[in-house]
């Protein structure tokens, strides 16, 4: 990418905060220490300690791209985007900004709670860079986007969070910027107001540039053309959204258990499996000659063969050997028809005793997106389980394959110990079965589903 068709280059930009354990040392500082460098010509010990809140951070955003940047609590992310929109000067580095940059952080959290709605429009504005005579052209507008009726005339402490939420977009809305800085919190909230700023998001990302913040790598995936993952300040990880939010993902399960980088075993050998897994493939059945002809946009799913040696991690007390979709027979498919009825066999080995595990899986599509999945939890929560070392088993899913897009898909199966919250994930496998659908109905939405009956009644 070209510096000139960059909207936004971030380039080394570090912050650094002097941290005093007490509040004498910040006024020793301030007064001995140029007092001794002046005096005796020397520096003197520092009264501080030095924290890096942002280390070295570089990347470049274009317009049209909507770049996510994903974290945990303190990795980095509000420092940045302060930077970014100016309200907070870097320690060192550089940010270079073509165009006006509008930042959505914490919603509202630049409303003065005394001002009105009114007041408030003219503040933001002013904070953005535009005038009170460019406001007032725009107030009705931005009034009337709120929707937030008589309230625009009251006091904002009066506000629900919701309203707080309308306010603020309904100004970033009419800035004409060219960033915009979002957080989560547009995610959540009123329903038809969270799509009415999604329809504006998806309009806006055609020729400007989105920041999307974000703990959730789920949101991000979905959002997201590039992501960075910020970790102590640092650039930990960046690229497609998919890689990067599978990766913070698998941090995110092995820090809540407590699992070092080492203890994962990310090398799975389990190539001699495979020739079996091709065994199954050649005798599969091809479910599609039973609705042969009936229509050219049935929703044909070729699935291919399981993937024994993709991304995986875990324990390792039990390890998946086998991942494949049957007919209600428990012939494995080679093609299944969304709508069908069809089984989801996960097949396990365990090395150790295992105590209650529970077997799970996601379907993901091309984006990373998580369009569905369950696990053994529930049905087996009431009864103990437990598994001799050496022993093999499965767990099979009984639905109704979904009416899917046309692209690629994926199966994430996973297998752990322990409850629906707290468990050890023994052993996760990225995209172990992968499979394609060739032609849908289905255009506008992630999934379809079956319809039992449509009908147009005339009265
Ligand atoms: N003024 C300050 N003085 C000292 N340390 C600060 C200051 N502001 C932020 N920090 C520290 O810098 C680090 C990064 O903070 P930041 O708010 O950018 O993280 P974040 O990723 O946005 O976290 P969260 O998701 O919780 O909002 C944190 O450890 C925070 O405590």
């Amino acid at each position: 990418m070209s510096s000139s068709s960059s909207s936004l280059i971030v380039a080394l930009v570090s912050k650094s905060y002097h941290i005093y354990k007490k509040p004498v040392d910040r006024l020793k500082q301030l007064l001995l220490s140029p007092l001794y460098e002046v005096c005796l010509k020397r520096r003197v010990k520092q009264y501080f300690t030095e924290f890096h809140a942002l280390s070295d951070v570089s990347f470049k955003a274009a317009r049209g791209e909507t770049i996510g940047i994903i974290g945990a609590n303190g990795a980095g992310k509000s420092t940045l985007l302060q930077i970014i929109s100016g309200t907070l000067s870097p320690t060192s580095g550089t940010v270079e900004v073509n165009g006006r940059v509008a930042a959505l952080l914490e919603l509202g959290s630049s409303f003065d709670p005394e001002f009105t709605g009114i007041e408030n429009v003219y503040l933001y504005g002013a904070i953005l860079g535009l005038d009170r005579r460019e406001m007032t052209k725009r107030l009705d507008k931005i009034c009337k986007y709120a929707d937030i009726g008589e309230y625009f005339h009251q006091p904002v402490k009066m506000y629900s969070s919701g309203m707080v939420m309308r306010l603020a977009f309904a100004v970033i809305v009419h800035v004409d910027a060219d960033i915009l800085i979002i957080d989560e919190a547009l995610t959540v909230g009123d329903a038809f107001f969270v799509q009415k700023c999604m329809r504006f998001l998806r309009d806006f990302r055609k020729n400007g540039t989105v920041l999307f913040v974000s703990h959730d790598a789920a949101a991000v995936v979905s959002l997201c053309s590039h992501v960075i993952w910020l970790q102590d300040g640092r650039i930990k990880m960046q690229g497609s959204p998919k890689l990067v939010s599978e990766a913070y993902l698998e941090m995110q399960v092995m820090k809540s258990q407590n699992i070092s980088e080492e203890q994962m075993n990310r090398q799975p050998s389990l190539g001699d499996r495979t020739s079996e897994s091709q065994k199954q493939q050649e005798q599969a059945r091809d479910m599609r000659l039973d609705f042969i002809n009936r229509s050219n946009l049935r929703n044909d799913i070729e699935l291919f063969q399981f993937q024994p040696d993709s991304l995986s991690f875990g324990q390792r007390m039990a390890s998946i050997v086998n991942v494949s979709m049957t007919d209600e027979a428990g012939c494995v498919l080679r093609w299944v028809v969304g709508g069908e009825k069809v089984k989801l066999c996960i097949g396990c080995e365990a090395h150790e005793i295992l105590k209650n595990p529970i077997v799970g899986f996601y379907v993901k599509d091309r984006l990373g997106q998580y369009l569905f999945g369950d696990n053994t939890f529930l049905t087996y929560e009431d009864k103990a389980l437990e598994i001799a070392a050496g022993e093999s088993f499965y767990a099979r899913f009984s639905f109704r394959m979904p009416l899917l897009p046309v692209g690629e898909y994926s199966i994430s199966p996973a297998i752990a110990v322990g409850t629906q919250d707290e468990h050890l994930t023994q052993h996760w496998l990225h995209d172990a079965l992968v499979f394609k659908s060739h032609a849908s109905s289905v255009v506008n939405s992630l999934v379809g589903i079956p319809m039992t009956s449509i009908e147009i009644i005339v009265q």
